[in-house]
């Protein structure tokens, strides 16, 4: 498998949503992260052919998906942001409506459904309308839809929005069962979300890709650059001027503070292990 994004930029009226994106995805799960508006709805968008790049180039496994997107949605499963289930249905009748939108035939659309089911835990509830169902149910289904046609690229944009920290985690174990021989590319601005699950993390800002690479190189990048202290109000409010505070607790000895910088804070500061969450602060939050 192989997804090679060529110079793709993309331009609505006067707002440039993605700046000349170069990156190749291979297989595994590709962590997607960026604030809103960083572009990653539109680079799935894009990716799943259901809009152009206004200049660039993206091969599906060497096939341009513009000339030939059909060879790429032959292989695609699409879980979208705003995705909308028919509350009236079942989630049987749901997948098999969805199932003859695809053109998936019917037969074997039943014997896929009836897995489907199975693997995602929806038997319990399989026949009770979807309108009842809580949010990590809900979420289910529409990975079941994205999953009618056993795709080799999934695309799952934002999937854990609505849902409570118990979906999340069922959710992110789902994603990993699912990544073994295809391509997963998940987005999300909430890095607990993929920071156990990603085999790599494109950090998309301001519509510019910051950085592609695995999680432990990503951390790695900024070692040495995380500092704690304890300090009283005043010196918080000058540190918090010039410096990136990405955590600040009040505690019985004063503020205690996290702090992202080349050079240490102030006098007693000690420098910490860097995490995903520090990252990710550091690539969107200083000017580059
Ligand atoms: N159809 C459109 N017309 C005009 N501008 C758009 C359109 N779609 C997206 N944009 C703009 O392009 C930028 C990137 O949007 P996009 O939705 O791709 O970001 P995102 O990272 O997915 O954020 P979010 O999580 O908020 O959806 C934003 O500034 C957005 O306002």
């Amino acid at each position: 498998m192989n997804l090679t994004i060529q110079q793709v930029s993309k331009k609505y009226k006067n707002k440039v949503a993605l700046r000349d994106i170069n990156v190749q995805f291979t297989s595994g799960i590709i962590g997607l992260l960026g604030p809103n508006g960083a572009g990653k709805s539109t680079l799935m968008r894009i990716i799943a052919t259901l809009d152009q790049p206004s200049s660039g180039q993206i091969r599906w496994n060497g096939t341009d998906i513009a000339k030939k997107p059909k060879k790429l949605r032959e292989e695609l499963g699409f879980l979208p942001q705003d995705f909308g289930v028919y509350p009236g249905l079942n989630a049987i009748e749901f997948l098999e409506y969805m199932a003859s939108i695809k053109g998936v035939p019917m037969k074997i659309a039943r014997k896929r459904i009836n897995e489907l089911i199975v693997a995602l835990n929806l038997t319990e509830n399989c026949k009770y309308p979807i309108g009842g169902y809580s949010g990590g149910m809900k979420q289910r289904v529409g990975i079941a839809q994205a999953l009618l046609n056993d795709p080799k690229l999934l695309i799952v944009d934002e999937p854990t929005v609505g849902l409570d920290p118990e979906e999340r985690i069922r959710f992110r174990q789902l994603l990993s069962t699912l990544a073994h021989d295809r391509l997963i590319i998940l987005s999300t601005h909430i890095v607990s979300d993929i920071e156990s699950i990603a085999t790599q993390i494109a950090l998309l800002h301001q519509g510019q890709l910051l950085a592609y690479m695995q999680p432990e190189k990503l951390i790695q990048n900024i070692e040495g650059k995380v500092w704690k202290c304890i300090v009283t109000s005043d010196q918080f409010n000058r540190i918090q001027k010039q410096y990136l505070v990405s955590q600040a607790v009040y505690r019985s000895e004063g503020m205690e503070i996290r702090v992202i910088s080349d050079q240490p804070p102030c006098s007693e500061a000690k420098k910490v292990a860097a995490t995903l969450e520090d990252v990710y602060l550091y690539y969107t939050t200083l000017e580059k």
